[in-house]
């Protein structure tokens, strides 16, 4: 038999086998639905206990259909020859046959650990690991690793040169892909590792960080599903593009209970996309934040009255700025503003009772002088002037009028004229958003009704303020309770901010975390400063370090450039092995102010014509809007064409890649240098840069 004849009898095999799984997941896949119409139908017995039954039968049927769906394409990968004969079946979730045998295991049960696990210096009983290439339910190829040549039987096949290499050359699409079939060992144990504490993935670009990071979410939730869906995963990305980039991989490993949202998404209700320029994002990322924050929270609002004059028998009582300043004082005390909101009315009719000395009036006493105050419309007006609800966002807006004063020379001018530009849109930007939840939690949600002081005088409860309250739509008065999670994923963590890690610590208090990142691809300039706030947000949590040592995104070719450029950015980075030559070195292309534009379009048709998959053109944010209107027709004709700046390229990757006037990506920014490296390091195949000049050329070697 040839080579070809014996790969198709081989295929011809499994795809028997892969055939009888899938009879097996189809009569699941009819019992589920089954059971949610048969759910369903309980409901309408009508008892209560009717309801909770059907509830319960529907949610578990929904989630097992749910996962059955999801896992349909490619669902047996992997198989294990072990030593004394026993073949088992990997698969993206777990099949039983009607006798309950197994037909296929679940890749994060432990009885597959070994298909990631075992290797040739040490085959732990395997003889030969298969991995099954398919596309829907047939199998279309067969790639062989023979782990243990002496125990294995004489008419054993081996097919193929190894899985890996053949799943790295594939063409890129707009989405990352599961890598289950393909796990490496060094990847396998990041993943399996235990749930406490704080799992930290290190590694240089293209190392899988986050393909293993979303696989050991995937593996958690299998492990202690109980646990991480009731409480919730929270992965966290850079960016929106980012998110849609990775959004595929839980789901077609069966798992779609998972919260994914971008740093600009975290806040419920705020959704920003937009990044700042560097120096507004620099200063706003702070912790010198902090305090101007804490002080706008507490600090008297702009328009709210300054005194109080009020007149009773024979009184006047007077409540001045500095007795007005006292009550404050008293309320915040022990209070967050809002949680406060409820006990201002009394704390302002004690203060003016305190000043009452008429005769008439004290022989009324106190409850004869509250019932007159609460039922009189200039207190009521007075209090709700003087100490209104403050919404987190509302209160966002007033900060370019107050960063000066409140600042205390805590940041430059320039930093200051920076922010106060990007604030005059009104727009929160991506860094805006953990300034808002900072705030939110400063001023606290206005406790519900019923947790409400005995001694509020009622008629400031009216019907007609909680109308005006909705209507208004406060969001600060809702519950900040929920935000937290059971476990945190952060990718691309060397990015994040202090005041990001400050509000993704308020998620994961109770949390276990899973923290990706690269510090070499930091384009946060005070490291010192973030990695503080990490600590701080990990509260004494057990760290655990993982580091993956293998590229396998970049060639070879590509990784050497951009370990070059590595080195200037940040000496003694954490460099990676790039697996895959392709015999593509990456192309310079140097040329005229006038020519720029002729020379990137060109080079961009030649990447569409070369690559079948991704390509992008990479420039500095003042470039892309002329690089756009120039690639216009191109980027509506295709959709793998892609033109964003250098932040925006972080987490993604593309077969090819032109890199527009790479000084200026340099220039941008005080991480420019990172930046530059990470922009070269979203290449699969092909690289060029294009440039009027070339002065970062002359700096690596
Ligand atoms: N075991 C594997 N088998 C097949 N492909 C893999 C494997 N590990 C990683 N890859 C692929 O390598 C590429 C890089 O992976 P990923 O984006 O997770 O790396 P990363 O370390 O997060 O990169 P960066 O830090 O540069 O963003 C992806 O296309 C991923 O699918």
């Amino acid at each position: 038999m040839s080579s070809e004849q014996q790969a198709a009898a081989e295929i011809a095999a499994e795809q028997a086998y892969v055939d009888v799984v899938y009879g097996r997941l189809d009569e699941s896949t009819k019992v589920a639905q089954s059971l949610v119409t048969e759910g369903f139908a309980r409901g309408h017995v009508g008892n209560e206990g009717g309801l909770v039954e059907r509830d319960a039968m529907v949610f578990q049927a929904t989630r097992r259909l749910s996962a059955l769906n999801a896992a349909h394409d490619g669902l047996v990968f992997g198989r294990l020859d072990l030593q004394g004969g026993e073949a088992r079946y990997i698969g993206r979730i777990g099949v039983r046959d009607a006798e309950r045998e197994i037909l296929l295991v679940d890749w994060r049960a432990p009885a597959a650990a070994l298909f990631y696990q075992a290797t040739a210096q040490d085959p732990t009983g395997v003889v030969r690991r298969r991995v099954l290439r398919s596309s829907g339910k047939t199998v279309v190829g067969v790639e062989d690793d023979l782990l243990d040549a002496e125990n294995a039987p004489e008419d054993m096949v081996v097919v193929g040169e190894g899985a890996l290499l053949a799943s790295l050359s594939r063409a890129r699409d707009s989405t990352m892909h599961s890598v289950v079939a393909t796990i490496q060992k060094e990847q396998d144990e990041a993943i399996r590792a235990p749930s406490r504490g704080a799992t930290i993935i290190g590694g240089g670009p293209g190392t899988g960080k986050t393909v293993v990071a979303l696989h050991r979410a995937a593996y958690l939730l299998y492990t202690d599903r109980r646990r991480f869906e009731s409480g919730g995963v929270l992965v966290v990305g850079p960016s929106s593009v980012f998110m849609s980039y990775i959004e595929r991989v839980l789901p077609s490993l069966g798992e779609t209970a998972v919260t994914l949202r971008s740093l600009g998404e975290v806040v419920d209700g705020v959704g920003a996309r937009e990044h700042d320029e560097p120096v507004a994002a620099a200063a706003k990322g702070s912790s010198r934040m902090l305090p101007v924050l804490r002080r706008l929270a507490t600090s008297p609002q702009p328009g709210e009255p300054t005194s109080f004059r009020y007149f009773y028998k024979d009184d006047v009582l007077v409540l001045d700025a500095k007795k007005l300043a006292n009550i404050r004082r008293g309320l915040l005390s022990n209070l967050p503003r809002n949680r406060a909101y409820p006990k201002a009315p009394a704390a302002v009719a004690r203060a003016l009772w305190q000043q009452v000395s008429g005769e008439r009036a004290l022989e009324k006493g106190e409850e004869g002088f509250l019932d007159e105050l609460t039922t009189d419309h200039r207190y009521v007006d007075f209090v709700e002037a003087w100490w209104p609800p403050v919404d987190a966002v509302e209160l966002w807006r007033t900060l370019p009028k107050r960063v000066g004063e409140l600042a205390n020379g805590a940041f430059s001018r320039e930093e200051l004229d920076a922010m106060v530009t990007s604030w005059s849109s009104g727009v929160p930007a991506i860094e805006d958003v953990p300034l808002i939840d900072e705030l939110r939690y400063l001023l606290g949600e206005v406790p519900p009704d019923d947790e409400r002081d005995d001694d509020v005088p009622r008629q400031l409860m009216s019907f007609e303020r909680r109308e005006r309250e909705v209507e208004n739509e406060l969001r600060s008065t809702t519950s900040i309770d929920d935000d937290g999670y059971a476990h945190v994923l952060v990718d691309e963590a060397q990015d994040l901010s202090p005041m990001q890690w400050r509000m993704l610590g308020r998620r994961g208090r109770y949390a276990s975390w899973t923290i990706v990142g690269d510090l070499a691809q930091s384009s946060w300039p005070h490291a010192d400063e973030a990695e503080q706030a990490r600590v701080a947000a990990l509260e004494g949590k057990v760290e655990h370090r993982f580091r993956l040592s293998t590229n396998y995104r970049n060639s070879a070719e590509i990784y050497d450039l951009a370990a070059d450029v590595a080195q200037v950015a940040i000496p003694g980075a954490d460099l990676a092995e790039a697996v895959r030559r392709t015999g593509e070195a990456p192309r310079h292309e140097w040329v005229a102010d006038a020519a720029l534009l002729d020379a990137v379009e060109a080079e961009a048709d030649t990447m569409l014509e070369r690559v079948e998959g991704t390509v992008a053109v990479v420039a500095a944010r003042a470039d892309l809007p002329r690089l756009r209107a120039r690639l216009a027709d191109r980027l509506a004709a295709h959709d793998r064409l892609r033109v964003l700046d250098g932040l925006d390229t972080k987490g993604l990757e593309f077969d090819a890649v032109v890199v527009v006037e790479p000084d200026a990506i340099i220039a941008e920014s005080e991480a420019g240098w990172r930046t530059f490296y990470v922009v070269l390091t979203r290449a699969t195949q092909l690289l060029t840069t294009v440039g009027t000049t070339q002065t970062w050329l002359s700096r690596v070697s």
